[in-house]
């Protein structure tokens, strides 16, 4: 082994979940490449200083990552550690996805306010909930889709101040507004919540945001070393999935997020080879959940370009049946809203 090796700096934001994440990706790197020396840098973004600002409407989705995609150009940190859903379809000249790591929940839980009971009768599903029940989320893409079956609960902005431990003391507040939150399972899991998933939403009553449940590894595009150590990351069929949903989404997208839900299988063929059959399903969904289109596309693919060409295919079904009009009402509702205190989550 070379003694010139140099030290590879894993970063990413310094929000809890942010920290977790990037020491879970630290550790499969050190047991992969032991000999090798690994480091961490955290760091605030615009989008954690300034959360009361209208940023998304303004500027997309690069405020979580623009920070670190300066320090990472400049060869001050090596590897960003992201959640996939919070990387922009389009990455910046020069960055490149090393590595998109297995996704074990992709999808979106209910978590019921502790002991909250209807009848003596412990409440686990949203069917459970009554007629006016308070559900926190500040997705646009969650309360779009759920108003669709649930017109009788009332959908409520969450403040994403502090951590999720603040948030769940909230909701379990007796005074506090909520009956229930939803959140992505994953960062549940990983910040060691996972015992306070009441139910698991899964599509078609929700289809899950793009990349959801992912991690993603960014890197230099020229930097052979960290693409080197990207491949004993990769989970390809996870990859593959996520490529497709990605593509989808940068077609429907055009610069705005949108209230877009998607759902993904990979079935890999028999024997040791990349390549499988792939299922992806596609929703667009207008804000008030009155209208949702809907679009399933598979094939075989046996490469990450055939897995993008699927996801293309299946935003341009979205796009020609019914999904233009939905994209253009909603990027018109979006500039109505700059200058309004919101937030973006998806
Ligand atoms: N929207 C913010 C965000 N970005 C990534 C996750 C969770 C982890 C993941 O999806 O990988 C969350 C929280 C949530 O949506 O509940």
């Amino acid at each position: 082994m070379s003694v010139e090796q140099r030290r590879i700096v894993l970063a990413s934001r310094a929000s809890q979940l942010a920290q977790v994440q990037t020491n879970i990706v630290l550790d499969v790197l050190k047991s992969a490449f032991p000999g090798r020396d690994f480091g961490t840098s955290f760091m605030s973004t615009q989008g954690d200083k300034d959360q009361s600002q209208a940023l998304y409407l303004l500027e997309g989705k690069s405020f979580w990552t623009k920070e670190l995609e300066v320090a990472l150009l400049e060869g001050e940190v090596d590897m960003l550690i992201h959640s996939l859903k919070d990387v922009p379809t389009t990455l910046p000249e020069g960055c490149a996805l090393g590595a998109i790591l297995e996704r074990e929940h992709g999808e979106d839980s209910l978590v019921v306010k502790k002991g909250y009971t209807i009848n003596g009768k412990q409440v686990h599903t949203l069917d459970d909930l009554p007629p006016g029940a308070v559900i926190g989320t500040s997705s646009v893409r969650r309360v779009a889709q759920l108003k669709r079956r649930y017109s009788d609960l009332i959908f409520k902005d969450v403040p994403k101040r502090g951590n999720l431990n603040t948030r769940l003391s909230k909701l379990d507040d007796p005074n506090g507004p909520y009956a229930a939150l939803i959140l992505a399972k994953a960062g549940l899991v990983r910040l060691g919540f996972g015992d306070r998933v009441t139910s698991d939403i899964l599509a078609p009553t929700l289809f899950h945001a793009v990349g959801q449940g992912a991690l993603a590894v960014e890197i230099r595009a020229n930097d052979v070393e960290a693409h080197q150590l990207c491949d004993a990351l990769t989970h390809w069929q996870t990859s593959w999935r996520c490529l497709a949903e990605r593509a989808c989404l940068r077609i429907l997208e055009g610069g705005c997020s949108v209230p877009v839900g998607v759902h993904s299988e990979l079935v890999p063929s028999p024997g040791d080879v990349r390549e499988g059959r792939l299922r992806l399903v596609g929703t667009i969904t207008a804000i008030d959940g009155q209208r949702h289109v809907e679009r399933e596309i598979d094939g075989e693919v046996s490469s990450p370009e055939h897995a993008d060409e699927l996801g293309t295919q299946l935003a341009k079904a979205l796009i020609a049946t019914g999904g233009r009009e939905l994209l253009d009402e909603i990027t018109k509702d979006r500039e109505q809203r700059v200058g309004q205190v919101n937030e973006r989550e998806n």
